[in-house]
C-alpha cells in the first residue's frame, strides 16, 4: 500500500487510563408532562487502542450514547470523562461516522474529505495532499472530482470515512455506517475498517444490531437492552488480523453469536 496510515501518524499519543469513562449516565428527552427515556444509569469505561462494539436493537439508545461520547448533547444526568477530563462539548480528537449521510452535496470527493483540515486552519496544498492520499486509500482513485450524488452509497460511505480520518481522530465513534449497504459491500468495507485500524493504537466505539458485523470487529461487544440496560459485556478472543470471510466459519465465532443471540432475545423479554 503505497499510501500513508492516516490511523497510524498519530498513534501513541493517548495517555495510561481509560479513554471514555462513562458513569451514571442518563439522558431524558420532555415530551408534554413526562419524559421520554433514552439512557438511564448507563455506566462504561473503554481502554486505549480497544475496539469496542455496542450491540443492540432498535431504539435501545445506542446513537443517543454515542451522540454524548461525540460532545453533540448534554447527559441529563451522570458524567462522562474523556482521557480523565470531563468532556463538555466537540473534541477534535474525537471523530464521528454518523449513521446517515453528512456530506456536502456541493463539493466534491477530495473537498469533501478536506474539510476537518480546512476547519482547523491547514493550507491549501498539506490538505489537499492529505486527502488525495486518504482518496487513494479507501478505493476511490479516479473519483476525486465526483459530486456525492454520482456515487454509489458504499462510496458515499468510503469518502465520509475518509472525511473523518482525515481530522486524524485519535477515537472514533461509528454508527452504524455500513448499515445501508448490501452483504458484499458491507463485508468489504468492515475488512477495509479493520485493515485502517490494525496496529494504528486508535480506539474505536462501533454501533450495530447485527450479531455477525459485531464479532466481526470487535475485541470487546457490549450487549444493551432497553434504556442502555448492559446485558452482556464479552470479550472477543478471536485472532487478530482477522478475515471477514474466515473468521465467520471459526467454530469460536459461532459459539459468541450463539451467547450475544441469547443475550439480545433475553433483552427483549
Ligand atoms: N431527539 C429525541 N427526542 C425524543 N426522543 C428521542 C430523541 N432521540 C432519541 N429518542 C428516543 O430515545 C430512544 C433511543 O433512541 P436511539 O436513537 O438512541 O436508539 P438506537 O438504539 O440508536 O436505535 P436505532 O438502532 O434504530 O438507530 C428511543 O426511544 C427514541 O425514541
Amino acid at each position: 500500500m503505497s499510501a500513508p496510515h492516516p490511523m497510524a501518524e498519530r498513534a501513541g499519543t493517548t495517555t495510561s487510563g481509560p479513554v471514555f469513562e462513562v458513569q451514571g449516565l442518563g439522558k431524558f428527552f420532555p415530551k408534554g408532562n413526562e419524559d421520554i427515556v433514552a439512557l438511564r444509569e448507563y455506566d462504561l469505561r473503554v481502554e486505549p487502542g480497544q475496539f469496542l462494539v455496542l450491540l443492540g436493537r432498535s431504539g435501545c439508545g445506542k446513537s443517543t450514547l454515542l451522540n454524548l461520547l461525540a460532545g453533540l448533547t448534554r447527559p441529563s444526568t451522570g458524567t462522562i470523562r474523556y482521557h480523565g477530563a470531563p468532556l463538555t462539548g466537540p473534541d477534535t480528537r474525537i471523530g464521528y461516522l454518523t449513521q446517515h449521510d453528512t456530506l456536502m452535496p456541493w463539493r466534491d470527493v477530495t473537498r469533501n474529505i478536506e474539510m476537518p483540515r480546512e476547519l482547523r486552519g491547514d493550507d491549501r496544498r498539506s490538505r489537499r495532499r492529505a486527502a488525495l492520499d486518504l482518496v487513494e486509500l479507501v478505493g476511490l482513485r479516479g473519483f476525486e472530482k465526483h459530486y456525492p450524488r454520482e456515487l454509489s452509497g458504499g462510496m458515499r460511505r468510503r469518502v465520509s470515512l475518509a472525511r473523518m480520518l482525515c481530522g486524524e481522530p485519535e477515537t472514533l465513534l461509528m454508527d452504524e455506517p455500513f448499515g445501508a449497504l448490501d452483504a458484499q459491500l458491507r463485508m468489504e468495507l468492515q475488512g477495509e475498517l479493520l485493515r485502517l485500524w490494525q496496529g494504528s493504537g486508535r480506539t474505536v466505539v462501533f454501533v450495530t444490531h447485527d450479531i455477525e458485523e459485531a464479532l466481526v470487529l470487535a475485541d470487546r461487544v457490549v450487549v444493551l437492552g432497553r434504556v442502555g440496560a448492559v446485558l452482556l459485556d464479552q470479550r472477543v478472543g478471536l485472532p487478530r488480523p482477522r478475515d471477514p470471510d474466515d473468521v465467520r466459519v471459526d467454530p469460536r465465532f459461532v459459539q459468541l453469536h450463539r451467547q450475544l443471540s441469547s443475550a439480545l432475545k433475553e433483552g427483549a423479554r
